[in-house]
């Protein structure tokens, strides 16, 4: 990802994101290691300016963006790493979720806080939380819109690996790929997909349920003064 200055995921971005991974499907690509071009930011996760204060219309498309790229990045045929060498909130953290394999690097902060920011983390975010740490753990953090710290991370299974830089996480991902690389590519696929059919029929059979969600929840007046104030507060932050 290259979108300064935090990788948040506006409608463009996630159209490139989902055009890179149809390309890489297309190629018969062998594994993907999703990094950041930034030193201390995997993602921000989504752009909150697409959502404060958007014509109709174009929120509807950047909702239905954001599910065509993740239904694709969590379906992929070929084997996915997240080398997470830096902060992943929200939407950033669904991304790292979505892969196979997390590496993590220290002094970084990663979790789903939506209910920190007064919103709620889609249902089908929470399912990627749950399959990773299970239902009780999930529950507790999604909750408490909980950040892990690198070193509680590793703890609750959230990540797989810690490593020291972005150099030794990229090497640890790429380790992750060589352990892949000779598996049966058809029996690998299935698997995987076995595992993950349940969370991807969810969002695919209520896709339009989920849109509607989530136009309805942040038209609300309350949601978009709560959108409002988050967005003074991170600037004032850089300002
Ligand atoms: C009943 C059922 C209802 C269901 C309803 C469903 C509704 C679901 C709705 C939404 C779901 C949302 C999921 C999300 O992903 S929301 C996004 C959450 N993200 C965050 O909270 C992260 C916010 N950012 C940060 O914490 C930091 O920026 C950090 C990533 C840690 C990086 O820190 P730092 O390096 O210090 O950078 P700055 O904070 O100074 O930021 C630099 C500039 O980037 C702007 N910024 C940051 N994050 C975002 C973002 N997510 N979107 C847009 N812009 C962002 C920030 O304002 C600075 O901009 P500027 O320099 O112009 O002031």
């Amino acid at each position: 990802m290259n979108r300064p200055p935090v990788n948040s995921l506006n409608t463009e971005h996630l159209e490139q994101l989902h055009r890179a991974l149809v390309r890489l499907e297309n190629e018969k690509c062998r594994g993907m290691i999703l990094s950041s071009s930034s030193p201390t930011v995997f993602s921000a996760g989504l752009d909150i300016r697409e959502m404060y204060k958007p014509e109709l219309e174009k929120a509807r498309k950047f909702w239905r963006t954001l599910q065509d790229m993740w239904l694709k990045l969590y379906s992929t045929p070929y084997p996915t790493v997240a080398a997470i060498h830096g902060h992943a909130p929200a939407g950033g953290c669904l991304l790292a979720l979505s892969c196979e394999y997390r590496v993590i690097v220290p002094n970084v902060k990663i979790g789903l806080n939506e209910t920190q920011l007064g919103i709620v983390a889609p249902q089908w975010f929470q399912d990627c939380m749950r399959n990773v740490i299970g239902e009780r753990q999930a529950e507790k953090a999604l909750i408490a819109g909980h950040m892990f710290n690198t070193e509680q991370a590793l703890q609750v299974g959230l990540v797989d690996e810690v490593a020291a830089d972005k150099a030794a996480c990229i090497a640890r991902a790429e380790a992750f790929l060589a352990s892949q690389a000779n598996l049966p590519l058809l029996a690998r696929k299935t698997v995987k997909l076995g595992f993950r059919n349940s969370t991807l029929s969810r969002l695919m059979t209520g896709r339009e349920a989920d849109t509607k969600i989530f136009i309805e929840y942040i038209f609300q007046p309350k949601v978009q003064k709560g959108i409002e104030l988050y967005l003074q507060s991170l600037s004032k932050k850089s300002g």
